[in-house]
């Protein structure tokens, strides 16, 4: 910006001091602290520790296990030696782990919980095994609990069972428990507790299906093959799933069938272990293609390998693959439907939320006496998770009869303009299921694409997208709208190990993809991001969601957020967090800017500070705020000669299209060139707006900002302007948004944080200690404000008699009509209109529209020009 100036340095030395610490004064406070965290973050330290767990759980193991034979010749030792037994070198023990081994057994088994005890070398090996991977491959929490319960119920059931065995098969635990319910309930009592009990846990750990036992006998005889059936009504068999009428097809019908025609079986939910084993098992399958779901054709179908999900670029860290898994085999049926091989990918599941201990974030790498910016605020903590809500269960509901439907309406829509399939794949996310359609050999994509609107109508739903085909997979994709949708609470993916263990700049976490995999990406990467969606389809709530994720990751010293908000309301929660994480031109009042003039001037002090920053990375010789906050922190820079820790700047749009119809060019410049050049300094940029028109998306503005977000917006039109491609006028609302990124297209639910939690959690913020003031921007003089009032009538352009001229003939006070008449650039055309404000011609400037023209006859105006002579 030619006109950016910094009026005085005044402040300066006032916002230095306060931004950078003395070093010297911190460094003795920061070592110890950062040693011990460092020691028990290290990777190291982890792997130790899980080397230990795993011996110990086979120590155990090998010490049980030799119990069980040697018990009758140790337990007498121990009994009378006690734990003196194990420093009596002349005792003998037959325990093949010696003393220590018998004692350890004897305690385990005699004094607790019998043969049950084998679940601790079970426990010992889980935490083992998570810490040397360095990620949860078993759930702890989850394991605990089922320990902790089978403990109970395995000693005291072997106690039960065991009458009067001399051999402590429940140990004292389940003798104790034994005795006591027996006496209670009486042995009949006890064992229909017991048995309860143990139903309790299959019911739970299987969710087994109770409405299977009642429709037994129908599925049963529907799903069985007709050779062994022997029932002569062949066309009531075929046509299990659409039948007019027919009850709901559950999971458990499901898989009594594919039980007895020898297929795979689908489980409603599947644990992460089971996902695994689930990932063998179809690849297996895959190789070895079972022939019901290979269609009648003379040559045999090659059969796809189920295909790893091409990870995004901007996610880095890895997450467990929501592969295909499991395959269901259709009923016979009348239609296409039955040639067609169908697959169910399983649901993902997140980690449940009790089994999350959320991690403080990782701060800056330490090293040798380094300056730590966050002791600025050292007490400062970080916003708890209780502080976010579960909106619902988060789990998305599988429904198999809506499932079955859709796809034999997909195929037989398609078999009715003779386009057939090979296989059909369902993926169910949050709100939409993804149909994911092989076709067979010979089939032209562009086919396919053509019948969106009449696959769309058959189906009968709102909100069908059509993928043809889907990058990188060759198959085409169909989203159909889930009857029943799911809430994804911003709460379970900022719980989740991606975003606790991210390692990213400035993580958000936007939402989920349709596969339920998180979507958490770098904003620092994208570099800067573009929102639009029309009234009441999620904007506000993305642009909290954004917000949020950066407050639960950032401490104040490293992020701040310069915020626009014309509509005086969105953003005006975010006032409480203004002196930890706000940032404002100096004088101002308030940080949270709702003043189109006062938008322009921050866009431009933003770019000045864009321009020192470079002029700072320049004299530091680094490339980027990275390496340069990293010689800072090194203390290879002097605080003296003007250097400083730089925070990350975010600035938030709410809405654009105000500012764009109300300043025009005066903002897209500012923030075009901040776009252009902003991202190695820092400065990142979220611009939203309702109206996704060109003349408010200009060129300009789409060339700067390569990641873009629609949610539902009114016309394809619109969705080309912010995505370059239709797709987004068939979302269906309430967060379902497209985005658009590195040339891919991605379609996402977007995490719902409400507004009441945002209050909290900037309530939370706002409450602790923070800066003495909001971050200050450098300040901004206009230059144009200073030109009109300086302006010396004398330094007038040659062509300012014409210019008045052209301007009172029109009674028109427009800059763009001075370019079009005297074929003048648009700097000369203004620089001569401040020229006619000085001398009174025109009024002032009056943003978008012109300006008031204050000479009404052109004998008034030879007057004046004469006067000035
Ligand atoms: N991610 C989401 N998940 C579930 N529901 C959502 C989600 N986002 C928005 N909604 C629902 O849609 C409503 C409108 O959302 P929001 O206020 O964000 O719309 P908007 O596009 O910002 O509207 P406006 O532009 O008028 O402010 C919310 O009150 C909420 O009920």
């Amino acid at each position: 910006m030619a006109g950016n100036k910094l009026k005085s340095e005044k402040k300066e030395p006032k916002k230095k001091k306060e931004q950078q610490p003395n070093p010297d004064v911190l460094r003795p406070d920061k070592e110890p602290e950062v040693k011990v965290k460092e020691l028990v973050r290290d990777e190291r330290t982890h792997k130790v520790l899980g080397a230990f767990f795993l011996l110990l759980a086979l120590y155990t193991f090998i010490a049980f296990t030799s119990y069980l034979f040697t018990w009758e010749e140790d337990q007498d030792k121990v009994f009378r030696y006690s734990s003196r037994v194990l420093f009596m070198h002349e005792i003998e023990v037959d325990n093949l782990l010696g003393r220590l081994g018998a004692y350890t057994s004897h305690w385990f088994f005699y004094k607790g919980f019998g043969l049950a005890s084998y679940l601790f070398c079970y426990f010992f090996f889980i935490i083992g095994i998570n810490f040397i991977v360095g990620r949860r491959v078993f759930r702890f929490w989850r394991n605990v609990k089922y320990i902790l319960f089978g403990l109970l119920f395995i000693s005291m059931s072997f106690s039960f069972l065991s009458g009067k065995s001399v051999f402590p098969w429940g140990g004292a635990m389940g003798d104790a428990l034994n005795r006591w319910t027996g006496g209670f309930l009486g042995k009949t009592g006890e064992g229909l507790l017991l048995l309860l009990a143990g139903l309790t846990w299959i019911i739970w750990k299987f969710n087994v299906d109770f409405k299977w036992p009642e429709k037994k006998p129908k599925p049963a005889k529907a799903f069985a093959p007709v050779e062994e059936d022997g029932d002569d009504e062949p066309e009531e068999d075929e046509e299990p799933f659409a039948r007019p009428g027919a009850a709901p097809v559950t999971a458990g019908a499901l898989n009594k069938y594919n039980e007895a025609a020898g297929n795979i079986t689908v489980l409603p939910m599947m644990e992460e272990e089971e996902f695994d084993a689930g990932l063998q098992l179809i690849e297996k399958e895959d190789t070895t293609p079972n022939v019901a779901y290979i269609p009648p054709k003379p040559e045999p179908v090659p059969v796809r390998e189920p295909e790893p999900e091409p990870e995004p670029e901007l996610e880095p860290e890895p997450e467990p693959e929501p592969e295909p898994i499991r395959e269901v085999t259709p009923p016979k049926k009348s239609s296409a439907a039955n040639e067609v091989a169908f697959e169910i990918k399983p649901v993902y599941e997140d980690p449940a939320e009790d089994e999350i201990e959320q991690i403080e974030p990782v701060r800056e790498p330490v090293l040798v006496d380094p300056y730590e910016p966050t002791l600025d605020l050292r007490d400062y903590k970080y916003p708890a998770l209780d502080l976010l809500e579960n909106h619902g269960s988060d789990k998305i509901v599988q429904d198999n009869t809506e499932l079955e439907k859709n796809k034999n309406q997909i195929i037989d829509t398609l078999k009715n303009y003779d386009i057939s399939i090979q296989k059909i794949s369902a993926t169910v996310g949050p709100t939409v299921t993804l149909y994911e359609i092989v076709p067979a050999a010979g089939v032209r994509i562009s086919r396919i694409k053509n019948l969106e609107d009449d696959i769309a109508l058959s189906l009968s739903a709102l909100g069908i997208r059509i993928i043809a085909p889907i990058p990188g997979r060759g198959t085409i994709g169909i989203e159909v709208p889930n009857v029943k949708k799911t809430i994804v609470s911003l709460r379970n993916i900022l719980a989740s190990d991606k975003f606790q263990h991210s390692q990213m700049d400035l993580p958000i976490a936007i939402g989920k993809k349709i596969d339920n995999e998180n979507f958490i990406v770098d904003l620092a990467k994208m570099p800067h991001l573009l929102m639009a969606g029309a009234t009441g389809q999620g904007k506000s709530v993305g642009i909290n969601t954004l917000l949020v994720s950066l407050l639960y990751k950032k401490h104040p010293s490293q992020l701040k957020f310069v915020l626009v908000d014309p509509k005086k309301v969105e953003l005006s929660l975010y006032k409480l967090i203004e002196k930890h994480f706000l940032a404002k031109l100096p004088g101002e009042e308030d940080a949270i800017i709702t003043d189109t003039k006062k938008v322009v001037h921050t866009l431009n002090a933003l770019c000045i500070e864009m321009d020192l920053r470079y002029d700072l990375l320049k004299e530091a010789g680094t490339r980027n705020i990275r390496e340069y906050n990293g010689k800072f922190t090194q203390r290879r820079l002097n605080p003296q000669k003007g250097h400083r820790y730089l925070p990350f700047i975010v600035l938030v749009v709410d809405e654009f299209a105000d500012l764009i119809m109300t300043a025009g060019k005066e903002v897209e410049m500012p923030i075009a060139r901040l776009a252009q050049l902003a991202r190695a300094v820092g400065i990142h940029l979220i611009i939203a707006t309702q109206r996704p028109s060109v003349n408010i998306i200009t060129g300009t503005i789409k060339a700067n900002f390569p990641a873009r977000i629609a949610f539902k917006v009114s016309s394809k039109i619109d969705s080309r302007t912010i995505l370059d491609i239709g797709g987004a006028e068939q979302l269906i609302g309430q967060g379902d948004m497209l985005i658009s990124f590195n040339g891919e297209l991605v379609r996402l639910q977007c995490a719902f944080v409400d507004t009441p939690e945002v209050e909290g959690v900037a309530e939370f913020i706002g409450g602790q200690r923070g800066y003495p003031d909001a971050f200050l921007l450098p300040e901004y003089i206009d230059e144009k404000d200073m030109e009109g009032k300086d302006f010396s009538l004398a330094d007038r352009d040659p062509l300012f008699e014409e210019a008045a001229r052209v301007i009172v003939q029109n009674q028109q006070g427009s800059t763009s009509l001075l370019q079009r008449r005297m074929k003048l650039g648009y700097n000369r055309a203004g620089r001569l209109m401040d020229q006619l404000e000085a001398a009174g011609i025109v009024g002032p400037n009056m943003g978008s529209k012109a300006r008031d023209v204050n000479v009404k006859t052109e004998a008034d105006l030879e007057e004046i020009l004469n006067s000035m002579l």
